[in-house]
Order: C-alpha cells, then sequence, then structure tokens
C-alpha cells in the first residue's frame, strides 16, 4: 500500500526547519572533553545522525574514522561507509509492511503486541506492583508536567519530560504515529509503538525506576561488557569479572543532539545520547571512553546505532549489547518462534547450571517451551525475524557492528507473572571481544523493523524467507 503523507512539508510548519537541536554544552562528567565542531542538517540516515565526525578532540583533531572488516581487521580513516549505507537501505526496504491511520482496525495487533492489552492489564492488577516498578499514567501524574531539555524540543516531534520515577524521557513522534520513549537513564527506549499503537517492546513489571536499578525491559544497552565474566558460572572465554551487562544501563546519559526530517523518507525523528567515563566507571573499568546512542524513529522501524570511542593512550577490550525485549502473545505458542539462526552455533547458559555448553542449531525455528532459553548465537545471519504469534512479526537486523544473536526467555520458574510475556532477542558483540586502539571508533547498528499481520498474510512465508535471505546474503560490516 502506497503511503501518502497528510502534509508534506509536515516539519517546517511546526517550526523543525533547523533538522538537528544541537547541545550548546557537552557536559560528560566533570571536565568538557569534546565540543560540536559542526552539526548539520543534512538529508539521509547515515550522515543525518553521524555525529562523531563532526567531534574534535581536546587537541583539536578529527577522530579517525574505523571500522572492523569480516576478518577482523581494524581500519581507519574511512569517510562514510558505502557499505552501511547499503546494508541500510536494504533494511530499509523491508517495510514493505507499512500501515496507513486508516489501518487501526488492524488494532489486532495493536490489541495482542500492546501493553495496553487485556491480558496484561488482568495480569498486571493482579500482580499489585508497586508504583515504583509502574511505567504507567499512574505514575506520570506525580511528577512534574515541566519540559526538561528544552534545547532539545521540537514541537511535535520531539519533547523530553519526566517520565516514571521523575526520570528524564524523551518521546520522539514520527508524522506517521509511531512513537518512541527514550530514558536518559541507561538511554533506554523503553517503548516502540507502531502507527496504528501497538506496542513492540516489552517492559517487566518488576521494572524499577529509580534511578539506580536499570530498567528491566525496553532496549538496555550492555557495555563494556556483555558477561558475565570471571568466574561466575556459564562466564564466556577470556571475559573479566563485573557486574552483570555492564555499567551502561545504569547511568544518566546527556543528549547531545535531536532531530526530525531525517532518514530515507525526509521525515525520521531522533535523538542522540551520550555517555563519558567517571569515578564510578573507572572504579570498575580503568579507561576512558565515549559513547554516542543515536535512536532514529520511522514509521515501522526503529535504528538504534552505538558508537564506542577511545580517547585514551591505550588500547581497551569490549563486548557489547542491544539487550531488546519484544513483546510476544505468549512465548509457549508455537507461533512464537524466531527464524534466521538455523546452523549457527550458540554458547547455551541453559544446558548446564554452572557450565557452558557449545550447541548447534540445526533446528529451522526456535521455540520456547516454558524452561530457560539463553543462548548466544555466534556470527549469525544480519536479520533474524520473530514472530510475536498475532502473525505480526519483528525483524532485527546487525546492519554493523554486532556480530552476535541472544535470546533469552527466563522461563515459568524465574519470572512466573510474565515470562511469557516477551522474548529477548540481542544483537551483540559478545562472543569476541572488540579490541579498540587508541583514538578509534567502533560503530554499530542494530534496526527493528515490524512487519505487521496484514503483510505476514499477504506475503506469506515464502516471500519473507526470500526477504530475510537476500538481506542475510548482504557482507557484514
Ligand atoms: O536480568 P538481567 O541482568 O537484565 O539479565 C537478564 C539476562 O540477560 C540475557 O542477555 C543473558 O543472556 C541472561 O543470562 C541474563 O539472565
Amino acid at each position: 500500500m502506497s503511503r501518502v503523507w497528510p502534509t508534506q512539508g509536515i516539519p517546517h510548519q511546526l517550526g523543525c526547519t533547523k533538522g538537528l537541536a544541537v547541545s550548546s554544552e557537552l557536559n560528560c562528567g566533570a571536565p568538557k572533553r569534546y565540543t560540536p565542531h559542526k552539526l548539520q542538517k543534512v538529508s539521509g540516515h547515515a550522515q543525518a545522525f553521524d555525529i562523531q565526525r563532526h567531534l574534535s578532540d581536546p587537541r583539536g583533531n578529527r577522530f579517525r574514522r574505523c571500522g572492523i572488516d569480516s576478518s577482523e581487521r581494524i581500519f581507519g580513516h574511512r569517510r562514510g561507509c558505502p557499505e552501511k549505507q547499503r546494508l541500510t537501505s536494504l533494511a530499509a526496504s523491508t517495510q514493505f509492511g507499512k500501515q496507513t491511520p486508516d489501518d487501526v482496525e488492524s488494532a489486532k495487533l495493536g490489541a495482542i503486541l500492546g501493553v495496553n492489552d487485556e491480558k496484561y492489564d488482568e495480569e498486571y492488577d493482579e500482580e499489585d506492583v508497586n508504583t515504583d516498578g509502574d511505567y504507567s499514567e499512574a505514575d506520570s501524574e506525580n511528577v512534574e508536567e515541566e519540559d526538561m531539555y528544552p534545547e532539545f524540543h521540537i514541537p511535535g516531534r520531539v519533547s523530553i519530560d519526566a517520565g516514571a520515577g521523575g526520570l528524564p524521557r524523551a518521546t520522539l513522534t514520527h508524522v506517521s504515529g509511531s512513537v518512541a520513549e527514550v530514558y536518559l537513564f541507561g538511554a533506554n527506549v523503553t517503548s516502540f509503538r507502531t502507527p496504528n499503537g501497538a506496542e513492540v517492546l516489552y517492559v517487566r513489571p518488576d521494572a524499577a525506576f529509580d534511578g539506580v536499578k536499570p530498567i528491566s525491559g525496553g532496549i538496555p544497552i550492555c557495555f563494556p561488557q556483555f558477561g558475565p565474566g570471571g568466574d561466575s558460572p556459564g562466564a564466556l572465554p577470556a571475559v573479566p569479572a563485573m557486574q552483570q551487562h555492564g555499567f551502561a544501563r545504569n547511568l544518566a546519559w546527556e543528549v547531545v543532539a535531536s532531530g526530525s526530517d531525517l532518514g530515507y523518507g525526509g521525515h525520521d525523528v531522533g535523538l542522540a545520547l551520550r555517555l563519558c567515563d567517571n569515578d564510578y566507571t573507572r572504579a570498575m573499568w580503568d579507561f576512558p571512553f565515549e559513547l554516542i546512542y543515536e535512536v532514529n524513529l520511522g514509521e515501522d522501524e526503529l535504528r538504534c546505532s552505538l558508537t564506542v570511542s577511545n580517547p585514551g593512550e591505550v588500547a581497551f577490550p569490549f563486548t557489547a549489547a542491544l539487550h531488546t525485549y519484544v513483546s510476544v502473545f505468549d512465548v509457549e505458542d508455537k507461533k512464537v518462534n524466531l527464524v534466521g539462526l538455523q546452523d549457527t552455533r550458540c554458547y547455551d547458559k541453559a544446558m548446564h547450571p554452572t557450565k557452558l555448553r557449545v550447541r548447534d542449531q540445526t533446528e529451522e525455528l526456535v521455540t520456547f517451551d516454558g524452561g530457560l532459553y539463553d543462548s548466544v548465537f555466534v556470527d549469525t545471519a544480519p536479520t533474524v525475524g520473530l514472530n510475536v504469534g498475532t502473525g505480526a512479526s519483528v525483524l532485527v537486523s546487525n546492519t554493523s557492528g554486532f556480530t552476535d544473536t541472544v535470546v533469552w526467555n527466563p522461563g515459568k520458574e524465574a519470572m512466573p507473572g510474565w515470562y511469557r510475556d516477551f522474548v529477548c532477542v540481542e544483537s551483540g558483540r559478545v562472543a569476541r571481544p572488540v579490541k579498540l586502539p587508541s583514538d578509534a571508533i567502533w560503530e554499530s547498528e542494530m534496526v527493528i523493523t515490524v512487519l505487521s499481520e496484514e503483510a505476514v498474510l499477504i506475503n506469506e512465508e515464502q516471500e519473507i524467507a526470500e526477504l530475510m535471505e537476500g538481506l542475510n546474503e548482504g557482507e557484514r560490516v
């Protein structure tokens, strides 16, 4: 179905001609380490948020651009990345399931994927969850309505206010009606709703919004370590001890840019956040670093890119992941399954209580039986697809940097109240740490694309399989 934008000039009419709103002060911890050199509005996603290209180091030198090729060589001085753009464009071409506001009666998808569905509400009431763990309207009544970080507001597109627990929360609104919410604490995207209101992500009812514990749900960022490491049961090889999933998910990030009028369609809305080392991080991982996390919202697509910079004098090793919680109908229903992992090898943490086992995934579909499922699939195809049990599918594409896919469901014993409601499909660089040289940058990107029930029905499984095959033929960057 072709999409006709209601008003072509909407961003302009809403006063969004500036494209990117840029922080005048970049306070990352006490000393100001970088200043923005030139952030300008450009068309095309790859440039639009390529913030590190415009950041200079204290000596006035631009960061060297750098990537890691398939043979693990790190290359530098690469301006732009045609391969990344090609893959990005391929991922964008998967949007054959576009919905229009007229498709609202396809609320079946919304009703089942949405966190507001009846099933969820009933369980939620029964659990009588403490408001600390609730991110619903009840909490937002208790927090200030006042706008936060006004310099990053773009009317109708980007706002930042107090969310659950009073924590700053950015809301991105696409002209199509899709919405994403991002908590600055942990740079966690807690909500991604398609134009018909369907919630793609999942936040656990036991999630804390206290600014101390990581938010359990949405898309927590794991850095500088996926873990577990050291002597912990099931530790991955060569990973030192550190708190599970590192510290990036339990620190407040700062906003460095917001933008609208971006992307291939010219309507994407984006936000860029930043985290640098401080005394807390140095105490457990003694390296200087800068992370830039860019969230870019399209109509039925969410792009998340994590850039790691090493401004220090020595190389550092790290692992990283975007720990995406995807909402599903009922994990034990066989209609909930993952495709795209056949013939890959994984570290299976569920096979033995203390030892890591290696397993080959021979079956086409990954399904769930109510027990713990916890596997790190290594060197996966760039795109995997999660059929969420309603007819709709969520594609998770590793378009840059990430090489592995982690699949996790805690099972009924660990989380009886809500294990049925989600599957984590995590884009990661987990099995083999990156060793990032001094002054180098590592870039990664995950793209989540929603295929509506209609698209799946119309195109049938065969076409989706062909689509994924096409996507997976692309060489990883
Ligand atoms: O509860 P957390 O710390 O968010 O971690 C949840 C799970 O995250 C997954 O990524 C891991 O593979 C699991 O082993 C882990 O239990």
